[in-house]
């Protein structure tokens, strides 16, 4: 199984809280990697490097075995960010085919893309309204197609199942599970739900910058003698206090 991701060292402050604190960490590819910690532990932070939108203060990132930030390798990732990024004056559609666009895919992929990304999200029928006129949820949704639209091979997906019911929530799950499984996928979440988390192949620990627990969930259930994740979770808290 190769590498995909490669983070060495990572440091990162914001003035002088220090929001990342020598972060180290091997993502396999094919695997579905879950980001779980506090409100303001560094997740996003972590994430936002991984895909090169800021950089680390010292060490290094690479992906697929290029060093982060790198132009090419964005080809390669799909990133869903927690707040949304739509053009809200064009329809679902017009974003998508925007977004499409800015890949190297023909016409034909181009249409088969928006077809698939938004019948996953159970967008089709209201792929001709303006995103003005869309719920919070369905933006989510949006962005979640979009970050597929390129059929990238890194998929990284900030809390992306925020405000999306829970039938739609199973079928996306079920979806990046075919994904990791049919179509050897590396996917990264980051979540505040457990159940999510338990889907995952591994899960890092985030807190206050550092990752306190890293393995699979079975594996860090028995670590800390924990039935359910919530459990692992606190008791993780309270050994690092
Ligand atoms: N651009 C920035 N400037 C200053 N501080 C920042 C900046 N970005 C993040 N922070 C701070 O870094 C810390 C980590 O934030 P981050 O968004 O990574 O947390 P998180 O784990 O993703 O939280 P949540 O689960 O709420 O999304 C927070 O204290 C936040 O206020």
């Amino acid at each position: 199984m190769n590498q995909a991701i490669s983070i060495q060292n990572v440091n990162k402050s914001f003035g002088k809280k220090n929001v990342l604190k020598d972060i180290k960490f091997e993502i396999m590819e094919g695997k579905i990697y879950g980001f779980i910690g506090p409100s303001g532990a560094g997740k996003t932070t972590l994430i936002k490097m991984i895909v090169g939108m800021d950089i680390p203060d010292t060490g290094s990132i690479y992906l697929l075995g290029e060093k982060m930030p790198n132009l090419n390798v964005l080809q390669q990732i799909g990133y869903m960010a927690q707040s949304d990024a739509l053009y809200k004056e064009l329809t679902g559609k017009e974003n998508l085919m925007f977004f499409a666009s800015l890949y190297q895919l023909n016409k034909k992929e181009r249409k088969n893309r928006i077809e698939y990304a938004a019948k996953l999200v159970n967008l089709t029928a209201d792929l001709n309204k303006k995103v003005s006129a869309y719920s919070g949820g369905m933006r989510r949704r949006l962005s979640l197609a979009i970050a597929l639209i390129q059929n990238p091979k890194i998929l990284i997906l900030d809390e992306p199942t925020v405000g999306i019911d829970p039938e739609l929530k199973l079928s996306i799950w079920n979806e990046l599970l075919r994904l990791k499984n049919e179509e050897g996928k590396t996917i990264i979440v980051t979540t505040h739900v457990m159940d999510e988390a338990d889907k995952c192949d591994v899960i890092s620990m985030v807190r206050e910058g550092s990752l306190i627990a890293t393995g699979t969930p079975e594996q860090l259930k028995e670590k800390y003698s924990a039935q359910s994740l919530d459990e692992v979770f606190l008791a993780a808290g309270r050994k690092d206090q």
